[in-house]
């Protein structure tokens, strides 16, 4: 069996309904050890999608969470949200096998979803698909996304090109 993995979820007002049908869908799923959801909770709260974002990714970035699934109208907000936090990758993807490279190339934790792109079916099986990919540390990709890293975190970036 491959590993288990703690997920955050988060939406906007937009993403709501659709976020909590993947939280079920990932509480549901064997792989998965706990679902923390940060909200929106219902449409009273008027929090926004960087607020949710934002707050995400930084329990990805703590460790308080492995992975999130973030959903706006598009996706694309939450994807520059998360991004904005050290250490954190995000992007949005509604393709099998972009979701696939995020994981594979790119090592991003956090998948975004828009609600009035995708549709609930189709976000459903690509989240499954998600949970069954692990980055490999030891594959040609590592050393990219370790240049990001690097100039994240100040170091010359530029140098590890050569
Ligand atoms: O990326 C942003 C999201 O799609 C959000 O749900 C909608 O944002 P807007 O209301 O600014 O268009």
């Amino acid at each position: 069996m491959s590993r288990t993995w703690r997920i955050v979820v988060g939406a906007d007002d937009a993403g709501l309904q659709l976020k909590d049908l993947l939280a079920d869908t990932l509480r549901a799923d064997g792989r998965v050890e706990v679902v923390t959801n940060v909200g929106v909770h219902d449409t009273a709260d008027d929090r926004v999608y960087p607020d949710v974002g934002l707050a995400a990714a930084e329990a990805v970035a703590r460790g308080d969470a492995d992975r999130a699934v973030l959903v706006c109208g598009t996706g694309i907000g939450m994807a520059i949200a998360a991004n904005k936090v050290t250490g954190v990758r995000a992007t949005v993807a509604h393709d099998s096998y972009s979701v696939q490279r995020s994981v594979l190339s790119n090592d991003c934790q956090v998948l975004t979803l828009g609600a009035r792109v995708v549709g609930p079916e189709l976000a459903r099986l690509l989240v499954s698909e998600w949970l069954g990919l692990e980055f490999d540390a030891g594959s040609a990709s590592a050393r990219k996304v370790a240049i990001i890293s690097e100039f994240e975190t100040g170091g010359d970036a530029a140098n590890m090109c050569s």
